[in-house]
């Protein structure tokens, strides 16, 4: 019948998982469903092992529990984190996609000023597809955004970019502050809806959630460890920051980009404060040595895979951050597991992507 074409098949369906960390349940897909049913789940169910947890009907997914992670990994599986988010690592770990979008339970569909919904995972597939822009600031933010472009002054030699290899997302209603924060301005709540999207520059570190994120795994996967949390842990709530620090600063060295901003989601649930400053008291006090540490850290040219990189920077962890408490050389030691777990997993993919001797960013 003329005019009728067959639905288009959803960008990145074979190309993409949606990974879930879970300690509650996944009714929150239902408003998901109309963006997030085309696409593969995998679900990462912490806590009791035994909880059944119902997955609604029509997605197409896996789940694996604490008993799934030992199996799978076996002594190794000690590197992922039990009781806390940064259990959905092992997500990006046993996906096989190129690209991996992970949300939060707690997070629904936002709407843009005009009142649309917004697609959330759409936006993070055109920041992730498009260049990025760390090695100059383009003041007019995504030069590769329609309706935008480079600047005046704007070297042309920068202008076809770096390939991206994460999209940070944001979030209306419950902003993702710390304890501290959120005990002295309980009520705020964030109604700021910015339409940009921004290069973060090379050399700038910046604090990465893990509640609306979406990255290139076959880039900088490896790099993408939710570090030692939760259950025996002295920290938590700082997985995905440790990532992020992580994550920036091979990037960096690789000549990849990092952007931050659209798109948001609604995330509607607070944790309790208190909990979380338990969580986090020795993460605010550490941070203070943690970050100079991630702004000092050098990779040679020898570091010309995401895994050698990370190895490099575990060694470094263990000399430097060692001395700052005991915790520091057992997430040292965890990241080495972490890439001998990837690596196990992922054989094909050992021969990750290198830098070429030039040390140009790889195309891939
Ligand atoms: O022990 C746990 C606790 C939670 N989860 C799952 O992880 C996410 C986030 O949990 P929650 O929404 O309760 O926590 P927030 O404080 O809002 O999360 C922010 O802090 C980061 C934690 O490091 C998180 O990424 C940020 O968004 C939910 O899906 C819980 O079900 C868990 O698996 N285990
Ligand atoms: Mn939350």
């Amino acid at each position: 019948m003329a005019g009728h074409s067959a639905p288009a098949t959803p960008i990145l369906k074979d190309e993409l998982d949606i990974v879930i960390p879970t300690i509650r349940n996944l009714d929150f897909l239902e408003m998901w469903r109309p963006y997030l049913q085309p696409y593969h789940l995998i679900i990462v169910q912490d806590g009791d092992p035994s909880k059944v947890i119902d997955v609604p009907e029509g997605f197409d997914y896996e789940l694996y529990n604490r008993n799934d992670i030992n199996r799978i990994l076996g002594p190794k599986a000690s590197c992922i984190s039990f009781k806390d988010s940064a259990c959905r690592c092992f997500g990006y770990m046993v996906s096989k996609k190129k690209y991996i979008f992970t949300i939060d339970d707690d997070c629904f569909v936002a709407k843009d000023p005009s009142g649309k919904e917004i697609n959330a995972l759409e936006q993070h597939i055109k920041n992730i597809l498009s260049p990025s822009t760390p090695f100059f600031f383009n003041t007019l933010y995504d030069p590769y955004r329609a309706g935008a472009d480079f600047v005046r002054g704007y070297p042309f030699s920068l202008r076809e970019g770096a390939p991206t290899a994460v999209s940070h997302g944001l979030w209306l209603n419950i902003p993702d502050y710390d304890a501290p924060t959120q005990l002295v301005k309980p009520l705020e709540r964030n109604t700021r809806y910015v339409d940009a999207v921004l290069t973060i520059p090379k050399g700038t570190l910046f604090p990465m959630c893990g509640m609306n994120l979406t990255f290139n795994r076959d880039l900088i996967g490896p790099a993408m460890y939710f570090g030692l949390m939760g259950d025996g842990q002295p920290i938590g709530r700082y997985d995905d920051m440790w990532a992020g620090w992580c994550t920036k600063v091979i990037c960096d060295h690789m000549g990849w980009g990092i952007k931050t901003g659209l798109p948001y989601i609604w995330h509607s649930k607070a944790s309790n404060p208190f909990v979380n400053l338990k969580k986090e008291y020795n993460g605010i006090y550490w941070q203070e040595e943690i970050i100079p540490f991630f702004q000092s850290a050098t990779l040679s040219k020898e570091c010309n895979t995401v895994q050698k990189c990370y190895i490099e920077l575990s060694k470094q962890v263990k000399a430097k951050l060692g001395k700052v408490d005991p915790y520091f050389t057992k997430l040292a030691d965890a990241m080495v597991t972490w890439i001998e777990a990837w690596d196990e997993l992922n054989p094909s993919e050992n021969a990750a992507t290198e830098l070429p001797p030039n040390g140009a960013a790889p195309k891939k």
